[in-house]
């Protein structure tokens, strides 16, 4: 198996490589050559075996045996032990059709750490390995941040730096990232927005002598190890629910910002999950929302809304969407990526947009949608929803369509991690402990404006 870029320019690399290179040196994303697939009769047979078992099944088509077999499942075993749950990803029941699959059992209680626990620790041991030097360069809306400083921070050979938008992550997305006092981490706190933070990495990733120069590795979801590991968890909803209720498929609600969430199960379905629809839910920050619906992709106004995560309006992901949209045509998505960088705007033909909602729905929640949403699913069913994981049910209720048979909500934040928009309903929530201890600890981060040239200053006395 051989990784290939987006854009085409990229010569064939191999999965260490692959995930090295993080974005394509080319400025397109990074791709597997062939998607493997998974036969009906070999994916039942996964169906009795734990997550990391899973995990390791799935992560083994891709790595080419660049792993020998018990060092990856090592791995793999150490990145789920700080887990909570014994099932790692518990699938809750809330009625006939509807089941939650809870993502945030981890360290840092948001659905980043499934895949961010095992990138921590292979960085470590490619850094072991290959003597490589590993300086991550990320940007986030506050979850992928904290996941990612939690998974490396204080690890030898290793040093981060994430940027996040000042003033519009959660507090304790901010204390997660901000408390940590290790010297191989460093917070630049961006007055701008995530599409500020993450179009300066993408410059500064764009640039090959710099990212060369100072050994720039990715963690977010351009990485595509990242989409990989996330992928799994489709595979595990589909197999941990009864054979009467997957007979037909499958569906999933996604709550979506970057399009990874939702790109990692079009790659399960690729590899051959049988999965029904799957269906979009995005907040007032609603490209993709106008993308799948109308045929324009086109950032407006950003908004901040209750679920920060997802305020997004350049998705990273689109790029993947559309490459195998086109055919995997990289000469036409070049073309296309062009036109959106000198327009601003994608328009898709009527006839694009059929296939496009052959693949995909989609329903953007608004504010009061959402905090309704928390509101109603807490009095009906005694659930906590974290506004992120609202936006999932909501779409779920508005826009899933009542043929799609079983569907899966994924919940991707545990609802302590957004207190702010629990507590305009009035529910007062106990906070885990590993949260409540934050609010007593010094931070450290260093306000930045959103300027590439002060940014790169940062690194560049940071990095070695
Ligand atoms: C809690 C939460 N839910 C959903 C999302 C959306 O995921 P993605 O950006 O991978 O589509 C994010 C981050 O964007 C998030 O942090
Ligand atoms: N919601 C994310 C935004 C970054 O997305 P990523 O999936 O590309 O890392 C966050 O919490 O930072």
């Amino acid at each position: 198996m051989k990784y290939i870029s987006t854009r085409g320019r990229v010569a064939p690399i191999g999965f260490i490589d692959m995930f090295l290179m993080g974005l394509g040196e080319d400025g397109g994303l990074i791709v597997p050559e062939t998607i493997p697939t998974v036969s009906q009769e070999r994916l039942e047979s996964w169906s009795g075996l734990s997550f990391q078992h899973l995990m390791f099944e799935i992560v083994s088509l891709y790595a080419n045996g660049e792993i020998p077999d018990a060092d990856l499942k090592k791995l793999i075993q150490d990145s789920y032990a700080g887990f909570t749950s014994p099932d790692v990803l518990p699938l809750t029941t809330l009625n006939d059709s509807l089941s939650v699959m809870e993502l945030f059992h981890g360290p840092t209680f948001a659905f980043k750490d499934v895949a961010l626990q095992l990138m921590g620790n292979l960085y470590a041991y490619v850094a072991k390995q290959r003597n490589e030097i590993i300086n991550i360069l990320g940007a986030t809306s506050g979850d992928t941040g904290a996941s990612a400083i939690s998974s490396v921070r204080g690890k030898d050979g290793i040093r981060i730096c994430i940027l996040h938008p000042n003033g519009k992550v959660s507090r304790v997305q901010e204390l997660q990232m901000t408390t940590v006092q290790d010297d191989n981490v460093l917070n630049l706190s961006v007055n701008g927005n995530f599409d500020d933070c993450q179009g300066i990495i993408k410059e500064l990733f764009a640039d090959l002598p710099f990212k060369s120069k100072y050994h720039l590795r990715a963690i977010n979801s351009i990485n595509f190890v990242r989409i990989l590991a996330q992928s799994v968890y489709y595979f595990y909803a589909y197999l941990q629910l009864p054979k009467e209720k997957r007979a037909n498929g499958v569906s999933f609600s996604i709550p979506t910002g970057n399009f990874g969430n939702i790109f990692s199960g079009m790659l399960a379905k690729k590899m051959g999950v049988p999965i029904n629809q799957l269906l979009l839910a995005t907040n007032e920050n609603n490209i993709l929302e106008r993308f799948i619906r109308e045929g324009v992709y086109k950032p407006e106004g950003f908004r901040m809304t209750h679920s920060p995560s997802m305020d997004i309006q350049v998705a990273s992901n689109f790029e993947r969407y559309l490459y195998y949209f086109l055919g995997e045509d990289a000469v036409e998505v070049s073309a296309r990526m062009e036109r959106f960088k000198s327009e601003g705007r994608l328009t898709f033909l009527p006839e694009e947009v059929a296939r496009i909602q052959r693949d995909l729905s989609a329903y953007g929640v608004g504010n009061d949608e959402c905090l309704q949403t928390i509101r109603s699913y807490k009095d009906e069913y005694g659930y906590l929803l974290d506004p992120h994981s609202a936006c999932g049910i909501a779409a779920y209720e508005r826009a899933g369509a009542p043929d799609a048979g079983t569907f899966v909500s994924l919940a991707t934040a545990h609802p302590a991690k957004f207190d702010e928009a629990i507590r305009l309903l009035g529910i007062e929530q106990q906070f885990p402990e590993r949260i409540q201890e934050l609010f007593d600890k010094p931070q450290r981060q260093t306000v930045v404006d959103n300027a590439k040239v002060e940014i790169a200053k940062q690194l560049e006395s940071f990095f070695v």
